[in-house]
């Protein structure tokens, strides 16, 4: 079983991510918890960008797919192959929105992505107002660059949102308490996956 949670920043992905792993836990199940960009040398090199000044829009989705070729061949693929759940926070449907928003075709973008990264078999896409959102992660990145910001969670929200008549994909709405939100991500496990009680 292979769970994805996406959303905007500040939409309660990694709050959520931990709390559904303590559940499944709890359950009984083994399960594999991990994240995009990853601890890897190219993830990290795109997180210290972050300060560092940005990568080329090029370098930048080729840099998130070299750190995503690397985390599915050595966490992700091998997990799954021993039956374990895994569990990410973000993965290529990030690269559809964020470089989407940077002016890629996220249909391109999702192509290239699953030449090789498998699909997951439920992607939780946790939806929040823009407004709501950015209050919660604070005044980080408030600024001169505010309105580019804004804009572009925006664009991201859009791509995310475009994903939602998929068979795979639950739309979570995350303006409720994180109570709440757990209760919704586990009504849309299937039974299979301790889903019901
Ligand atoms: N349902 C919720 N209601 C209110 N605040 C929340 C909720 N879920 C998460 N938060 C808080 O919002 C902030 C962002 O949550 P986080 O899980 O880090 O989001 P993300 O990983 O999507 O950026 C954190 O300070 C977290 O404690
Ligand atoms: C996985 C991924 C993340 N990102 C971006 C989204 C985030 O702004 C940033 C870092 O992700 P993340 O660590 O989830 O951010 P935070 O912990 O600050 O919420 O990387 C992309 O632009 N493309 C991608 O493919």
């Amino acid at each position: 079983m292979f769970i994805v949670i996406e959303g905007i920043d500040g939409t309660g992905k990694s709050t959520q991510a931990k709390r559904l792993a303590e559940y499944l836990e709890a359950k009984g199940q083994t399960v594999v918890s991990s994240f995009e960009p990853t601890d890897g040398p190219w993830g990290t090199l795109l997180r210290n960008s972050a300060e560092t000044g940005r990568l080329s829009p090029e370098e930048e989705l080729e840099t998130f797919i070299k750190d995503r070729r690397e985390h599915v061949s050595k966490k992700i693929a091998p997990a799954l192959a021993q039956g374990k759940i895994v569990i990410l926070d973000r993965y290529y449907f990030s690269t559809m929105a964020y470089q989407g928003a940077r002016g890629f075709d996220p249909t391109e973008i999702r192509k290239k992505n699953e030449a090789f990264a498998p699909v997951p078999d439920l992607l939780l896409i946790l939806d929040l107002d823009l407004d709501k959102a950015l209050s919660r992660i604070g005044g980080r990145g408030a600024g001169t660059n505010e309105f580019e910001r804004r804009e572009n969670l925006s664009r991201c929200r859009e791509i995310f949102l475009s994903l939602a008549s998929e068979s795979f994909v639950r739309i979570i709405d995350t303006d409720k308490s994180p109570d709440e939100v757990t209760e919704s991500i586990i009504a849309a496990l299937p039974t299979s996956t301790c889903g019901q009680q």
